[in-house]
């Protein structure tokens, strides 16, 4: 029995880390050296990554620094893998919203902490620690969308692409400064912003460092709309109501579509079709399919 039991714990356990190998970008193989950035990290706190999960299914995420307008202290990267991983865990999910605390999104990494560890080793592990952290956010099997109040400026825009859909209060704005910090993105926003815009827009808010308002956000297809209200409350209540139009049903099937999604997105277009082959066969036959066969729902 408890030889059982213990077999039952270390093949989950074992489970639970060859899906995160996976849908991590890098490992020791890459020179990621995780636990020396982890370290690092850990001596620059300040501000905190917060989680609440709602009965309906949605999750709200918040980045909350607002004396560095949500910039991302070392606590804070930590803190964002940690409830990352909470959320792949959780099952009941749906939805997603990420938004900033005091009325705006976020300002990047924290100068401090990036002044701190200049040189290319920590650098390096920075930039594959947030690509893995915000890699794994982007494929969580839940609909996310980024709530852009005030400003989301460098690792802060690139958040925002992390997200399946943005939506944008009035006055707000999304910004990568990076050329003017003598950077490019590294937490993988360059390369997500391209499947978002397209190159040439993606050259040109990036080469600029354009300031992007909500209309020319919603133009380029960055947003998919801008809000009514500008506070905080009134825009996640808006947020909520936006995201429910999508994450109305059951948890397993609203998962499966965003799984859909995310292979065909990512993969080869045959590793795509095999992928959603084996997610419909997670649904078909399944509770909502058997009630809806019963129901036999005309969709006028
Ligand atoms: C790959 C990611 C990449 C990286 O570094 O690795 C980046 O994220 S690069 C981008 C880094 N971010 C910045 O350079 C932002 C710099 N800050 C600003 O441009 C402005 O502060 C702005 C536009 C965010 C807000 O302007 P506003 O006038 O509304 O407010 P304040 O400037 O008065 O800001 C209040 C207070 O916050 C401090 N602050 C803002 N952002 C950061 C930050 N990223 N790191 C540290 N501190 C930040 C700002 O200095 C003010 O503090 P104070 O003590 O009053 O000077």
């Amino acid at each position: 029995m408890a030889v059982s039991l213990c077999k039952k714990i270390f093949q989950t356990a074992k489970k639970r880390i060859i899906q995160q190998r996976r849908v991590s970008l890098y490992n020791v193989a890459h020179g990621y050296e995780e636990e020396l950035i982890k370290k690092k990290l850990q001596q620059f706190a300040g501000g905190s990554i917060n989680l609440s999960k709602e009965d309906n299914g949605i999750g709200i995420l918040t980045v909350n620094n607002p004396q560095l307008m949500n910039a991302f202290t070392g606590t804070m990267m930590l803190e964002l893998q940690e409830k990352v991983a909470e959320l792949e865990n959780w099952k009941d999910g749906k939805g997603l919203i990420i938004c900033g605390a005091g009325n705006t999104f976020c300002s990047g990494s924290d100068l401090n902490t990036v002044k701190a560890i200049p040189n290319s080793q920590d650098g390096m592990n920075m930039c594959m620690f947030m690509q893995n952290t915000l890699t794994r956010l982007m494929r969580l099997p839940l609909i996310s969308v980024a709530l852009i109040q005030g400003k989301a400026i460098g690792g802060g825009a690139e958040l925002t692409t992390a997200c399946d859909f943005r939506l944008m209060t009035p006055g707000s704005e999304i910004r990568f400064v990076h050329k003017h910090m003598g950077l490019v993105p590294g937490w993988g926003g360059g390369a997500r912003l391209v499947r978002i815009v397209g190159s040439g827009a993606a050259l040109r808010l990036l080469s600029g460092a354009l300031k992007v308002d909500p209309e020319r956000a919603l133009h380029l297809g960055l947003s998919e709309e801008t809000l009514l209200s500008p506070e905080e409350s009134g825009s996640l209540e808006e947020a909520r109501a936006w995201l429910s139009q999508y994450t109305e049903g059951p948890a397993s099937v609203i998962r499966a579509a965003k799984q859909v999604v995310t292979a065909g997105r990512e993969l080869p277009l045959e590793d795509a079709l095999r992928t959603e082959k084996d997610i419909f066969g997670t649904v078909w036959g399944g509770p909502a399919n058997l009630q809806a066969l019963v129901r036999r729902p005309k969709h006028k």
